[in-house]
């Protein structure tokens, strides 16, 4: 059954007339990881924004399944200096009672930094808080914007793990935003290519050869990626047009465009 968390149609977003989210057309389903990549200023913190009630659409439409619960892992924990703040403090004031937070804190690792001052941690261990207060709401949908920012290589791929474990030890959603394209490409179910617009979506493995994704990206960065295999439910081309559709077994997908490609060039 495809339990949808959110659903976007024709979602638009302009300031003072300027599109920077141009009709995005993605549903987000219980299950589902999918990551947004695209250059600086592509709209995508914007998109998100959105979904999370944050920011205005200028036109389209958000759904959200009703009574959803949401977790949002923002780019950085800013907190002001001078504040002496525990980790068991900080999740608290996210009003939910110690055990859940206990539990979050668990399920994201740092347990043992309950008592800890959330100034001393690392950056790793910063974005593992963040993620647990996130996961103390028990979200349905989990949104994350650049989660392993100012995390090292290793601790990216752990981070990703984590998030793929937490996927599937609470069947939720998640969207995220990210700058890693390899860890994106090995991490993700799916990967939507936004360039104000959506350039192409579609498994990690294919959207690396699609032409819109070369464009974006250049060709060297899509060379780099297309080593990583994903299961398909669709062959290309010479040019990347999709062949073959449906001769493959998949899972559900996400979106019900598993691949759009644009017809246009970028600056
Ligand atoms: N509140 C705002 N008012 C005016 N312009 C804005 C506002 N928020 C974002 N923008 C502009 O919208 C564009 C998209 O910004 P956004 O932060 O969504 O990009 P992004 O894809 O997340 O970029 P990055 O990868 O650099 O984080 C940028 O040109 C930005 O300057």
């Amino acid at each position: 059954m495809n339990d949808s968390l959110a659903s976007l149609q024709q979602l638009t977003v302009a300031f003072d007339k300027r599109v920077v989210v141009d009709r995005v057309d993605l549903t987000v389903s219980r299950g589902d990881i999918i990551t947004v990549i695209g250059p600086n200023g592509a709209g995508k913190t914007t998109l998100i924004k959105a979904i999370l009630g944050l920011q205005k659409a200028t036109r389209g439409s958000i759904v959200l399944k009703p009574g959803l619960t949401l977790g949002y892992v923002p780019q950085y924990l800013s907190l002001e200096p001078t504040l002496p703040l525990s980790v068991r403090r900080f999740m608290l004031l996210s009003g939910q009672k110690l055990t859940a937070c206990r539990e979050a804190l668990a399920k994201t690792g740092v347990a043992h930094l309950l008592d800890a001052s959330v100034h001393h941690l690392s950056g790793g261990e910063k974005q593992r808080l963040l993620l647990a207060r996130a996961l103390a709401r028990k979200p349905d949908l989990l949104v994350l914007d650049e989660p392993a920012q100012g995390v090292d290589i290793n601790g990216q791929a752990a981070l990703y793990d984590l998030i793929r474990n937490l996927r599937d030890e609470l069947n939720c959603g998640v969207l995220m935003v990210s700058h890693d394209l390899h860890l994106v490409m090995a991490a993700t179910d799916k990967v939507i290519c936004l360039n104000q617009h959506i350039c192409c979506s579609g498994y990690p493995a294919d959207i690396s050869h699609d032409p819109a994704f070369i464009e974006t990206f250049g060709q060297p960065v899509a060379e780099s990626l297309a080593v990583y295999h994903h299961r398909h439910n669709h062959s290309h081309d010479l040019h990347g047009d999709v062949v073959d559709r449906g001769h493959h077994k998949h899972h559900s997908h996400a979106t019900d465009d598993s691949h759009q490609g644009c017809d246009h060039a970028h600056h």
